[in-house]
């Protein structure tokens, strides 16, 4: 597994830096997508017939089947890292050194807790060095670490440092303002409460261009 952002050898700063793994068991790429769909749909057979819904229904039987793929091959598909998008980098020959904001890319994720969706937008920027990145690649990498059980603060962060390895700068920053349906439609039964998260690393931790990359993403539309 990929442990890019500590020193392993330094439990201190191990903590200190907390990890951005998604936490995966030391197995969890032994199985091939079809034995995992499979699986699931065994068990969601079981968690469907526990409450106590008629398997025999037409609406229903497929729907066992039907969850087992949306997770192994939808929604949950970022945890399989041959699903990493391959942001391929051009050569900065427009010398463009500015910044570049991508805003509003539309997120969807999962919630850990309660594995119900989060909804929201992600806003992310740059300032290249010598490289720079299909505006696309930008959006897929956001999609990418959406498709895996979260939470909001390590999905930031995760975004935060792909996009430091693939665009090699330090200049990234993240913005992230999402409605999690955990909160909304069950428990504490709150839909208008939003959460927002953000990382900004290297130029962007100084306060100008912080302040230009969150004018850039005010609401706008
Ligand atoms: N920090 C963080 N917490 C989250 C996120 N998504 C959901 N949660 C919270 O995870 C917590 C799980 O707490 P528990 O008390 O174990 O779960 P619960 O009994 O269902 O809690 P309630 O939602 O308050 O009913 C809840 O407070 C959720 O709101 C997230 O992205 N980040
Ligand atoms: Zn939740």
């Amino acid at each position: 597994m990929d442990r890019r952002d500590w020193n392993e050898e330094d439990p201190e700063e191990e903590h200190l830096a907390g990890s951005l793994d998604t936490p995966l068991r030391p197995d969890a790429f032994d199985l091939t997508d079809e034995q995992k769909i499979n699986g699931i749909e065994h068990h969601f057979r079981e968690i469907m017939q526990l409450l106590g819904l008629d398997l025999e229904d037409d609406s229903l039987k497929g729907t066992p089947r039907r969850v087992a793929k949306m997770y192994v091959k939808e929604i949950f598909d970022g945890l399989n890292p041959e699903n990493r998008p391959n942001a391929r980098l051009f050569e900065n020959k427009y010398g463009y050194r500015q910044m570049l904001v991508e805003r509003d890319i539309t997120l969807y994720s999962s919630c850990e807790h309660h594995f119900v969706p989060i909804i929201g937008k992600a806003h992310v920027a740059y300032i290249p060095n010598e490289h720079v990145i299909g505006l696309s690649k930008l959006n897929r990498i956001v999609q990418y670490y959406g498709r895996r059980p979260q939470v909001q603060e390590r999905l930031t962060r995760q975004i935060a440092q792909e996009l430091r390895d693939v665009l090699k700068t330090e200049n990234v920053a993240v913005y992230i303002e999402a409605d999690h349906l955990c909160v909304m439609s069950r428990g504490v039964n709150d839909v208008s409460s939003s959460t927002i998260t953000s990382e900004y690393s290297g130029l962007f931790e100084q306060e100008a261009y912080r302040l230009e990359f969150l004018q850039a993403i005010r609401h706008h539309k």
